[in-house]
């Protein structure tokens, strides 16, 4: 029986701080801000650091009820209670993931912009197929790139669609339109926390205007 459920909507990425005060504040944001789903994003070599606000972004996702997903290190998100992981294609797979979180565990996959990798991926159980970057991206500058067409063909493979890479309010309809059930998102939800909150209201915005594409 699966447990976490993904909703269409923001996903909301963090960037790396040392202060675990910033960070919460920012989950709190933009959870206000109509997120669904976050994901704990930090590359650096601080164990503790990760650890601690790992456990504090889980805190506050169960409190609102919206899903944390760790990225990279499966152990993490085992250790702080998150819904599940993030994996690229040097982070392991599905299956050992599954091994180590349990069944209910929510596995998400990167594509980047290979419809065989996304076709393998959701024969392997990924929970959600994520595609781009799709404009320039500063949080990730040498991210390879995916178009539209991407998303529409991968409607046939029946997974959740997230796209990532430069999404502003701006562009992102675009993406939805053509068939992104989530959009993840760094920098466009970087500031104050009014800040973040106020563009999380616009990302989630974009959902209520456009219907789900179905699944072809
Ligand atoms: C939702 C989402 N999509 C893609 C990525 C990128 O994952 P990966 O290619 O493993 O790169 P890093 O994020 O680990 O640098 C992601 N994190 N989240
Ligand atoms: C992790 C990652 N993978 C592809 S682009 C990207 C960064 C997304 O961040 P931003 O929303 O700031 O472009
Ligand atoms: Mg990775």
């Amino acid at each position: 029986m699966k447990g976490p459920k993904l909703r269409r909507g923001l996903y909301a990425i963090s960037r790396e701080t040392a202060d675990d005060r910033e960070l919460v504040d920012w989950a709190g944001a933009v959870i206000e801000g109509g997120a669904v789903c976050l994901q704990y994003r930090d590359k650096s070599a601080d164990a503790d650091r990760r650890a601690r606000q790992a456990a504090a972004l889980a805190a506050v996702c169960r409190t609102r009820q919206v899903t944390l997903l760790i990225n990279d290190d499966v152990d993490l998100a085992r250790h702080c209670g998150a819904d599940g992981v993030h994996l690229g294609e040097d982070d392991g797979d599905i299956a050992d993931a599954r091994r180590r979180l349990g069944e209910s565990a929510l596995v998400g996959v990167s594509c980047y912009n290979r419809a065989d990798r996304a076709q393998d991926m959701a024969r392997a159980g990924a929970d959600y197929l994520a595609f781009g970057a799709f404009f320039p991206s500063s949080s990730k500058p040498g991210a390879r790139r995916a178009d539209t067409a991407m998303l529409s063909a991968a409607r046939t493979l029946g997974r959740p669609l997230v796209a990532i890479g430069g999404i502003t309010p701006d562009n992102g309809g675009a993406l939805v339109a053509a068939g992104a059930d989530l959009l993840a998102v760094i920098g466009g939800l970087a500031g104050t926390p009014d800040q973040a909150l106020l563009a999380a209201r616009r990302y989630a915005a974009l959902f209520e205007a456009l219907p789900s594409v179905p699944s072809s």
